[in-house]
């Protein structure tokens, strides 16, 4: 090979290296990039025993599990994978049903929309968001409806990247973010006009814990609308296959046990809100949520690479790789929960907490 095939071929090969590394960003917003990812709030050093960590969770039986450890096991998991899902999904951390026609981003809007104008809040009332994530579906509901939302997560480093995202969007304003545990939250009573949870109860051990925390906050006559992950009718726990897809979806998202469709309204109930509305939005006519999960496929293969590669240079922290095969795994089991119609991250309750007497 000539000098000029050499330095043409080197020069290709470090162009590419460049936009695989340095370029490479989310599929939704150029929020992350690949030389970014980072164990959240874990020192580089330890992501990999605590990758290990969360799995044993998973190891041991269910009796010696005691509900407290719930809360620190979905930290864990935040901060293992709160960057990869920023770089590979966007700031949303949730499904909405695909609109033919409609962008992935536009959908995500979309639903996050649907779930405020549910609550009828008018411009300048004080709105929760019970896990939300690095906030992008509050920055969403605070422009399209004027509300004040204040948003819980347990998990500080999505603490500091809402922060960071909501003043760079010009809505730190009206977008409040506090690191705390929704099961025990530092609000007065009666101190809400309206709470929305967009896939984040599923992670209580109890989820009548989260909804009496979630009525207590809120002002007599006000409403909750939740999206809960649940298990639908078609699940069948004698079919192992659906056994097997339920439990990937319970490792590969940190859920200490996914609930049927019907438990839902019966909590509800329980801890005393009247239920105004119930559905699940993934049935028809609403389109799959997860064909955006297996268009991804390929991209899924690519990140890997980029992971494996960056993890090898010691740009990414050791653990990084397990992490995402952890990922693509989960998002095969997701689909196929979806594809059977065993498995709904949308099941719609929209409850009110009844006027005091
Ligand atoms: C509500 C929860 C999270 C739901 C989704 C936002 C995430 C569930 C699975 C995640 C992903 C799977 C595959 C990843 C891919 C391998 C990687 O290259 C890029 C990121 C993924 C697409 C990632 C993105 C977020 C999810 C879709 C749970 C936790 C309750
Ligand atoms: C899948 S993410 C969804 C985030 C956000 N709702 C969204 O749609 O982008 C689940 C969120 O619930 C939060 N969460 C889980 N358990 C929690 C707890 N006990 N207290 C507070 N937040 C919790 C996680 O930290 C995470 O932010």
């Amino acid at each position: 090979m000539d000098s000029l095939a050499l330095f043409a071929t080197a020069s290709l090969i470090a162009v590419s290296l460049y936009w695989f590394v340095c370029i490479l960003g989310s599929a939704e917003q150029k929020g992350k990039r690949a030389v970014e990812l980072s164990g959240g709030s874990i020192a580089k050093e330890n992501v990999q025993d605590k990758y290990k960590q969360y799995w044993s969770f998973f190891r041991r039986p269910k009796e010696i599990e005691t509900t407290e450890n719930v809360p620190d096991f979905v930290d864990t998991f935040y901060n293992l994978v709160t960057d990869i899902y920023e770089w590979g999904w966007g700031q949303s951390f949730h499904f909405s049903p695909s609109i033919p026609g409609k962008s992935d981003r536009e959908c995500t809007r979309i639903h996050e929309e649907r779930a405020v104008d549910l609550l009828g809040v008018k411009p300048g009332a004080r709105v929760l968001d019970a896990g939300c994530g690095v906030g992008g579906p509050m920055r969403a509901i605070a422009a399209h409806s004027g509300a004040n939302i204040v948003g819980i997560t347990i998990n500080e480093y999505q603490v500091n990247r809402a922060r960071l995202h909501n003043k760079k969007a010009g809505l730190d304003s009206l977008c409040e973010v506090v690191c705390g545990n929704f099961l025990e939250m530092p609000f007065d009573d009666n101190s809400f006009d309206g709470v929305y949870s967009i896939e984040a109860t599923c992670h209580a051990p109890k989820l009548e814990e989260v909804y009496r925390e979630i009525y207590r906050v809120l002002k007599p006559g006000s409403l909750y609308v939740s999206y809960e992950w649940v298990t639908t009718e078609l699940f069948n726990s004698d079919d192992p296959e659906h056994v097997e897809i339920i439990h990937g979806i319970e490792r590969g998202d940190a859920l200490p046990g996914l609930r049927k469709y019907s438990d839902i309204f019966q909590v509800a109930k329980k801890v005393g809100f009247e239920v105004v509305d119930e559905k699940d939005l993934a049935k028809p006519p609403s389109n799959p949520w997860w064909t955006r999960l297996q268009m991804g496929k390929i991209a899924y293969w690519r990140n890997h690479i980029v992971v494996t590669v960056l993890s090898w240079l010691g740009i990414a922290p050791k653990g990084t790789v397990d992490v995402h095969k952890m990922l693509v795994e989960t998002a095969d089991y997701l689909a196929k929960g979806g594809d059977k119609g065993i498995f709904s991250p949308m099941h719609m309750i929209l409850c009110r907490k009844p006027e005091e007497n």
